[in-house]
């Protein structure tokens, strides 16, 4: 019996990305960002504290090899993350022109972004006149709100009260190819806001731009402004089949948990779950003990990212790893002969760092159900090959690190 759990910890970066300074946060390249590295030692400094105390605590993923990756990827101190490691481990760097979700999940899954993304310039207003047109068309209003580059719980603060009374969409980009628009969950309409997004997308596609998001939101002026989990994803389809392809394409069954099935436009995937991390993890937890023989899982946790990452929340950053790393140690009792568990991530978002965006960063890669033993420093198309390779498929592209 053979069976793949992927897992994505969204944006747990480890530093040392031969080309970090390309990449930019504000006007500060990602040269020396290290989001494990960066969290592992504001904790041994007791400058995390809130809602936890102390050294950043992760046996599990440091028993399978957390703090070598860290420390093989970018030479950083790991301060609480010493275990030697009794996983199979390394540390992969990423090759596509992006820093974003869709790119490292797509590399990971095989296929290098082939194209330069689309972006939108700083200042504002930084959307192109036939666009603003076309949404106020689409959304028949007149006007949009935001034109500029912006955090997104920012902005619904910002512009929040200023949408209630015009009933405009707030819309704004980041230093990922995105055109996200924040609205209302009930003055605009959840529905009227997703709509909207998808008649946007064709176009935004053909600009290269990768996503559109439709980021609604509820609460008012004096209670405040709050996301909901309602977020949808429009992206640019994968050009070319990647893993969850060829992994149907043998007759494995492959079952998404949380964005997966947005990022590949459910490209290869027979069923995706979606919810909170929390709810994703029980998802995984099921799928423990339901997914069939030649299987791929394939997850994300995005909290990581969006609830700590872009909010440059080191604590709380902290406290989202300690958690997951006492529920993939119950994962991985669960775990039966011949599954192997990858758990690796798409990218950094270190929250020590300048900014809000992502961070340009190699990413740890550990398995459980193998080993002990060391990958080295590998690419993340290895990560599909090994995956493809433990169920039998003669991976296209990438080379098997088991
Ligand atoms: O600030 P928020 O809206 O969370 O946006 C973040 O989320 C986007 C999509 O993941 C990224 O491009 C980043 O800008
Ligand atoms: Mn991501
Ligand atoms: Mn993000």
């Amino acid at each position: 019996m053979a069976r793949v759990f992927l897992v994505v910890m969204d944006s747990v970066g480890c530093g040392g990305a031969v080309d970090a300074d390309r990449f930019f946060n504000e006007a500060l390249p990602d040269s020396g960002a290290n989001t494990l590295a960066h969290i592992a030692q504001t904790c041994a400094e007791g400058h995390a504290d809130e809602g936890r105390s102390g050294p950043l605590m992760l046996p599990h993923l440091d028993g399978l090899g957390l703090g070598a990756a860290v420390r093989l990827a970018s030479g950083a101190q790991t301060p609480g993350l010493a275990a030697t490691p009794t996983g199979f481990w390394g540390a992969a760097n990423e090759r596509s022109p992006g820093k974003d979700t869709p790119s490292g999940h797509w590399e990971l899954a095989g296929l290098p972004v082939p194209w330069d993304w689309g972006y939108f310039p700083k200042g504002s207003p930084c959307f192109p006149e036939d666009l603003v047109a076309k949404v106020c068309e689409l959304a028949q209003t007149d006007g949009i709100l935001g034109n500029c580059h912006a955090s997104g719980t920012v902005i619904i603060n910002e512009l929040g009260a200023e949408h209630l009374r015009s009933g405009w969409p707030i819309c704004y980009t980041s230093a990922d190819s995105v055109f996200q628009i924040a609205a209302h969950e009930t003055h605009f309409g959840l529905e009227r806001l997703i709509d909207l997004c998808r008649a946007l997308a064709p176009s935004l596609h053909a600009m290269k731009i990768g996503r559109v998001i439709a980021r609604p939101f509820v609460g008012d002026a004096e209670t405040g402004f709050e996301r909901t989990t309602n977020r949808r994803d429009f992206a640019i389809a994968p050009p070319e089949p990647v893993l969850t392809n060829w992994v149907q394409d043998a007759g494995g069954a492959v079952l998404g948990v949380g964005k997966i099935g947005d990022i590949f436009t459910m490209a290869g995937i027979d069923s995706c779950t979606k919810g909170s991390d929390a709810k994703l993890m029980q998802d995984l937890h099921g799928l423990a003990e339901t997914a069939p023989d030649g299987s791929l899982t394939f997850a994300n946790f995005v909290e990581f990212d969006s609830l700590y990452g872009h909010r440059r929340d080191i604590a709380g950053y902290a406290r989202a790893l300690e958690w997951f790393d006492r529920e993939i140690g119950a994962f991985m009792q669960k775990m039966t002969p011949g599954d192997l568990l990858i758990l690796t991530a798409d990218h950094g978002n270190d929250p020590s760092w300048s900014g809000t965006d992502h961070t340009r960063e190699r990413v740890p890669v550990l398995c459980a159900g193998v080993g002990p033993g060391e990958a080295g420093l590998i690419d993340f198309v290895d990560v599909a090959a090994t995956a493809a390779a433990h169920l039998g498929i003669m991976p296209p592209r990438g080379r098997s690190f088991l």
